[in-house]
């Protein structure tokens, strides 16, 4: 067990002098627990003697005081080893997310965004409980045990034995019990999930099932799901009724071994009563930490699985990183442009290649549109260049160096990439369009926006650019979105922009004010779009057809049109959709 749970070694290290302390606080504070019932012991002795003002106001004045040492011990002790626990857990959880952050898109295919969900916060609750409850309760049982059992056995052997022997089944009750009452919290949780969806989707969706008029439907589905929620609650209900009755019976049945055999030996002589009460006292104070040695068991058994979980994830390693990169370029290397790919092929893992032989070249501050069907490979090809997808050797150049010699960093900073599904935040739209440049002025703020000609809209909205968007705020329509993610790539004045479809959901006429607006801005920097509009591509200084992976046609509007094909064809037919449009 202990190996599997290394991977948290490094991070107790980290906090080695607090949990030290916190162990000698722990042994504080169990002396001063065992301290109590000697005390009660000796005043009953003594008072048994005759009873004085005197020795009531000794002896209550000396449980006061140890009693509240006991207390001060313990509230050092939860403070401090709950406190590491909270820490490694901020520790884990950081460590976590920075290298989830650094993971390409290609590992969110592969991984359910739900189970890492629930392992960046289930496992690593489950974790903290490992590294906080469970270490300070079995530290507590222990030491307790320890300190209890000598005074134990020398007040009587005997009753100590009989004593004890129900206690450890007090331990087993709770770790059969706890187990089970894990299982079914967990399906209960499972199923709290899945109502809480089906409410968010039921919500979002509310004027589709309208329009559908699937309001009884909808609603039947969702009182199903909610009867079978409250039946698994109902399960966990009945085995917490059935746990508590049963520790009393058992812990009852320890207090009723020792008043029998201890009363015994009282009425013997062998035992004194004070000594007799101590030992009840004990028996009593006994109880708690043999019911958290079960509870503990459970802890232990789930946060070591946790651990193996969370390890899995931090332990993955970014198949995009900086592994080739040439130490001598600048941190703040401002690139010319020049963009080659080379003899480039591409397969998505071992699937068949979507890219074949790509040849071409796109000159720094010139713009290049991609056409082409859909499924030919135009946005695998765009999300190259910034390394969002990985190709071996040096397949693609920028200014005649490998893109993988470039740190990461410094390529993407010189990117403005706008992807095909426009992502904003919860936020307002001025953090989503200043999003990663931290000091952003408002003039810049609004250049963007104007260039990418969503400015006068936004400046309509009652709060201006502090409009908040997503699922606190408004929503945007397509249009906008897009037109928010251009302002957003064009504040960072990227030396190369790349367009994946990003103004699909905008209108021909916008458009073109768009790209007449970009061609200004990018006057001496690299464009590469990808459009479906001919009247879009025509603007263009080069326009490559892509078909199946392959460049079927490269040239500038005119060349392609003399050449009859593909891009001949789309021509022809949005030509004529627009004369159809028009006399319509
Ligand atoms: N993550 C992925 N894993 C496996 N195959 C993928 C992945 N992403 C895309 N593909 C496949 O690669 C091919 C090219 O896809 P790509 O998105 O580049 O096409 P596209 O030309 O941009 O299409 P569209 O115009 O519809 O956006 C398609 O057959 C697609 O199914």
């Amino acid at each position: 067990m202990f190996e599997r749970l290394s991977p948290l070694f490094p991070y107790l290290k980290r906090y080695r002098r607090q949990l030290a302390t916190g162990a000698v606080v722990t042994v504080l504070y169990n002396a001063s627990k065992i301290t109590l019932p000697k005390i009660i012991g000796s005043a009953v002795d003594d008072m048994r003697l005759g009873v004085t003002r005197d020795k009531i106001f000794h002896h209550g004045l000396l449980l006061f005081g140890v009693a509240a040492l006991s207390a001060v011990f313990l509230y050092l002790m939860r403070q401090i080893v709950i406190g590491a626990s909270r820490e490694i857990e901020f520790d884990l959880r950081n460590d976590l997310f920075e290298n989830l952050l650094r993971q390409p898109p290609s590992f969110y295919h592969q991984h359910r965004t739900g189970d890492i969900m629930a392992r960046t916060t289930n496992d690593l609750n489950a974790v903290r409980q490992l590294l906080g409850p469970a270490i300070m309760y079995s530290a507590n049982t222990v030491v307790f045990t320890a300190a209890a059992l000598p005074y134990m056995l020398k007040i009587s052997p005997w009753v100590t034995l009989c004593a004890f022997v129900p206690l450890p089944v007090a331990s087993v009750v709770v770790q059969y019990f706890g187990s089970r009452i894990h299982t079914r919290f967990e399906r209960i949780q499972a199923m709290f999930s899945e109502i809480s969806a089906k409410a968010q989707e039921n919500f979002s969706g509310a004027r589709f099932i309208r329009a559908f008029a699937q309001e009884e439907a909808e609603i039947a589905s969702w009182e199903t799901a909610n009867q079978e929620y409250i039946r698994r609650s109902l399960l966990l209900v009945r085995l917490m009724a059935m746990l508590w009755p049963t520790l009393e019976f058992v812990l009852g049945f320890a207090m009723v071994i020792t008043l029998l055999v201890g009363g015994h030996e009282v009425v013997k002589g062998h035992v004194s009563a004070g000594n007799f009460t101590a030992f009840a006292i004990i028996i009593v104070q006994l109880t708690w930490p043999m019911i958290a040695l079960g509870w503990v068991v459970n802890l232990f058994q789930r946060g070591t699985a946790s651990v193996v979980r969370i390890d899995e994830l931090l332990k993955w390693v970014p198949t995009i990183d900086d592994s080739a990169v040439d130490s001598a370029i600048a941190a703040d290397l401002k690139l010319r442009g020049d963009i080659e790919f080379r003899n480039l092929s591409f397969a998505y893992g071992s699937n068949a290649a979507v890219l074949h032989d790509i040849n071409l070249t796109i000159p720094a501050g010139s713009s290049l549109a991609i056409v082409g069907p859909t499924g030919s490979g135009k946005s695998t090809l765009v999300h190259l260049i910034p390394r969002l997808l990985d190709v071996k050797g040096d397949q693609v150049l920028i200014d005649g160096v490998p893109i993988r010699h470039y740190p990461l960093d410094v390529l993407r900073s010189n990117i403005g990439f706008v992807p095909q599904e426009t992502f904003l935040f919860s936020e307002s739209i001025r953090e989503n369009i200043a999003f990663g440049v931290q000091d952003a002025t408002d003039e810049q703020i609004v250049h963007a926006a104007t260039t990418a000609h969503i400015a006068k809209e936004i400046q309509e909205f009652p709060n201006g650019f502090d409009t908040v968007v997503g699922e606190r705020g408004i929503t945007l329509s397509g249009g906008q979105k897009q037109r928010t993610a251009i302002a957003r790539a064009l504040i960072r004045e990227p030396r190369i922009l790349i367009l994946d479809d990003a103004l699909a959901s905008v209108d021909t006429y916008t458009e073109e004010r768009i790209l007449s607006g970009l061609k200004q801005e990018m006057q001496d920097r690299t464009t590469i779009f990808i459009s479906h509009r001919v009247s879009t591509a025509a603007n263009a200084d080069q326009i490559a057809v892509l078909i199946d992976g392959r460049i079927a046609e490269l040239g500038t509007h005119e060349e392609l049109l003399m050449k009859g094909g593909y891009y001949t064809s789309l021509f022809e037919k949005q030509q004529l959709e627009e004369e159809i449009a028009v006399t319509a």
